[in-house]
């Protein structure tokens, strides 16, 4: 890889897609540059396929292009545009092995019950692409995302569509707030680099080794927690009577896909309190068969069918589904229920969702109605409610108006909760969890029962630090004031408050608002002053930056996917991710269904100018620095323009978004007089596009309204995609001659 080289990820559902159209643009203009735009394969299908290359031939073999790129992260010469990806759910995982193999991979099938030494070691394999596995590698730096002043004036000026909300709403979050993660944790600094390993001594006897080493830096965080499944079962069961006699919708809201290991479990505990006399009845049946509540009740219901007793235990769920609350739907037209598949309720995304709709889910009549919002763990669970109280006091938010919350987020190197799968278990036995250093001594212990849920996790000091410093950046850079969401009350909160205590000192923070408040008192400060126009940053750790990226931007712009999103890498590179958004799987559904694709790509747009920006200033590339203004301003004559997919049949979508954007980027790179051969170079291009405007939206809008082939959903032909997603052939021979 040379030094003027932007890696550009290739990833899953609608933002694959809409680099087959946007790529061919990005790299004939970096091109004038000198700068060369490489594509790396890191979608789901990819890394299943470079996981197994034993079992394939030879031409159908690829690299493991994440580990790659997770390597090149930890390097100055890093300069990574990362796209969102599918973090999969296990039913996401077969059903694209099973796409894969359909193609003619013949990858092994995902072994439910491993009991060969074979099958452990595919599942092992498995168990590494599954959830969010691919940006835990790449956030090798802190987290830095808000929404750039050029979308939050559009946003003020063209107000999205929010549901009016009344002091009647019966909308709320249920929470455990004992014998949870939160507060059951245990917290403690760590003096010396060394290993720690985790064992569970059972009241019976035995001593399992659940983890031989964990190694831990000087000064690192580590905490211990547990869910007690007991706990959260008579929790879940309160909860399910509670929708019922309130009256509203049952809507549970986890991250199964990131929390990879603990969250599917807790979605299973859910689904059995929503079921208890069809599990009491015909468990045993179903976990003979395979069929897991923690995959949902989509795959369990889809089982079924081959079972002998399969039309009876339907007619126990339906039973319970009729008599039981009514349940929020992901998809009421096709009877897809907010159990039915653990990544279709993704708490980050869903919860925002429904404070935009007035507080209400969609239930089974396809009607929107309040809802029992059942977060279990109650660490973060808070802030959904005091949002939802506010709304309820004062009425919905005022995107016309209202101020905003950028965040700096906690990331690195799997900081937190976010990197605690490989050490997160369901505990076999009842007994004592000690996690002792190399002494012997327990640095850490709970009493646990079987069936909990027990959770470590780590924090590196150098993350926290740089946390810090970045959180001081922000402040100055904004003049705001910036608030660490800390609580002194939880033992991991507590320990990193020390920290913030002892390294704000090493920054000049004279005149700056510095304040330090628990998530509540935090989310009630920063809406008090949103209501006021006032902007606030927050800083907080991993969980929080995921939450509250989807919730203020969702509120304020309508969306995530508008926002800044940059990763600045310890070791000095950059990762530029595109918005906060996720893959958006809705959207692949509609192209396919009438070639329309209404991904929005103004979170590519923002990551490609910062790359660009960033290489200049790595590089001393002076045209990359011009490519970097120039897009910069197309950025604000598109949205100026409201260039953005239309979001109706017949209007522009994603690809005439792209050209609006290669055109108005052409036109500025043509007038800029700064290099005057990098203008001429654009004269011509500018020229075309701007003339044959019209023909090529005419060419681009005339394709929809039909079905489409792109030959896969998890890895589409490639050859049929790029077809679909440029058609245009006036804008491709245009885009071609640049070159
Ligand atoms: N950085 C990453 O890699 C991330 C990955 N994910 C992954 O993405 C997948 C989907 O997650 P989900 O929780 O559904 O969240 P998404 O953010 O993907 O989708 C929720 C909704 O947000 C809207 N949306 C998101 N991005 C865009 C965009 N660029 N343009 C237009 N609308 C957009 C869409 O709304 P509408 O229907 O109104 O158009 C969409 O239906 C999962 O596999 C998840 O793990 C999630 C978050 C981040
Ligand atoms: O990695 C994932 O699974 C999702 C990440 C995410 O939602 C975010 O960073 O906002
Ligand atoms: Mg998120």
């Amino acid at each position: 890889m040379a030094d003027s080289t932007i890696i550009y990820t290739h990833t899953d559902e609608a933002p694959a897609l809409a680099t087959y159209s946007f790529l061919p643009v990005i790299e004939a203009y970096a091109s004038t540059a000198g700068v060369a735009v490489e594509s790396r394969d890191i979608s789901l299908a990819g890394r299943i396929i470079a996981a197994f290359p034993e079992y394939l031939q030879q031409e159908q073999r690829i690299d493991d292009a994440l580990a790659e790129l997770g390597r090149l992260a930890g390097t100055p010469e890093a300069n990574i545009i990362k796209l969102p990806n599918v973090s999969a759910s296990i039913p996401q995982l077969k059903a694209a092995v099973a796409e894969l193999q359909q193609q003619g991979y013949a990858l092994p099938d995902y072994p439910d019950d491993p009991k060969t030494d074979q099958e452990r070691d595919v599942r092992v394999r498995y168990d590494k692409i599954k959830g969010s596995a691919v940006n835990p590698v790449l956030r090798e730096g802190n987290s830095d995302r808000r929404a750039p002043a050029s979308v939050k004036n559009y946003a003020k000026a063209h107000p999205h569509r929010m549901g009016a909300w009344t002091p009647e709403s019966k909308t709320n979050v249920a929470t455990m707030g004992a014998d949870d993660f939160a507060t059951t944790e245990k917290s403690a600094v760590i003096a010396a680099d060394g290993s720690l390993r985790i064992e569970l001594t059972g009241d019976d006897g035995s001593t399992t080794v659940l983890r031989e080493s964990v190694p831990v830096l000087a000064g690192e965080v580590v905490d211990a927690s547990v869910m007690r499944v007991a706990a959260l079962r008579e929790f879940l069961t309160a909860q399910v009577a509670r929708a019922k006699a309130e009256g509203v919708l049952f809507s549970v809201h986890l991250k199964a896909t990131m929390m990879k290991v603990s969250d599917p479990i807790i979605f299973g505990h859910v689904v059995r309190a929503f079921f208890p006399e069809t599990f009491a009845a015909y468990g045993a049946v179903l976990a003979a068969a395979g069929l897991t509540p923690n995959d949902g009740l989509g795959g369990i219901l889809k089982g079924l069918e081959s079972l002998p007793d399969g039309e009876a235990i339907k007619a126990s769920f339906e039973a319970e589904l009729a008599a039981g609350p009514e349940l929020a739907m992901v998809d009421s037209d096709r009877g897809i229920t907010n159990l039915h598949v653990p990544s279709d309720v993704i708490v980050d995304a869903s919860m925002p969702a429904m404070i935009r709709t007035s507080g209400h889910m969609w239930g089974p009549d396809g009607q929107e109605a309040d809802t029992l919002a059942v977060i279990p763990d109650s660490s973060y669970a808070g802030v959904y409610q005091v949002v939802i109280d506010d709304c309820r006091a004062h009425g919905a938010f005022d995107p016309a108006t209202m101020g905003s919350v950028p965040n700096v987020g906690l990331m690195a190197q799997a900081a937190e909760e976010y990197g605690s799968h490989d050490k997160t278990f369901e505990i076999p036995v009842t007994g004592t969890v000690r996690v002792v250093d190399g002494t012997g001594r327990a640095v850490l212990e709970q009493v646990v029962s079987a069936g909990d849920v027990f959770r470590m996790c780590q924090t590196k000091d150098i993350p926290i630090r740089d946390w810090v410093k970045l959180a001081v950046t922000r402040a100055r850079a904004t003049g705001s004031p910036a608030v660490f969401w800390l609580d002194e009350a939880r033992a991991h909160d507590a320990n990193l408050i020390a920290k913030v205590t002892q390294y704000l000192p090493e920054h000049d923070t004279e005149g700056l608002q510095i304040e330090i408040m628990d998530p509540q008192s935090a989310t009630a400060f920063s809406l008090e002053r949103i209501r006021r126009g006032e902007d606030t940053v927050s800083v907080t750790g991993n969980v929080l930056r995921d939450y509250l990226t989807d919730l203020f931007p969702i509120l304020e712009l309508g969306t995530s996917a508008k926002m800044l999103s940059v990763v600045p890498l310890i070791s000095g590179g950059g990762l530029f991710e595109t918005g906060a958004g996720g893959s958006a799987p809705k959207h692949v559904q509609q192209l396919v269904k009438e070639n329309y694709l209404r991904w929005d790509s103004l979170g590519e747009f923002f990551a490609l100018a910062a790359s660009f920006e960033h290489l200049a200033a790595s590089t001393g590339n002076a045209r990359a620095q011009i490519l970097a203004d120039t897009l910069d301003r197309a950025t604000g004559t598109f949205l100026n323009e409201d260039r953005s997919p239309s979001r109706r049949l017949g209007g522009i979508d994603n690809r005439g978004s792209h050209f609006y954007l290669a055109m108005y980027w052409a036109q500025e790179l043509a007038a800029q007089t700064a290099d005057a051969a990098l203008a001429a170079a654009f004269e011509g291009l500018a020229k075309t596009l701007t003339e044959q405007q019209d023909a090529i939206v005419t060419e681009l809008i005339a394709v929809q309204g039909s079905p489409v082939d792109i030959g896969g959903y998890y890895q589409p032909d490639p050859a049929k995609a790029a077809a679909v997603m440029r058609p245009s052939a006036t804008f491709n021979q245009a885009i071609a001659s640049l070159a």
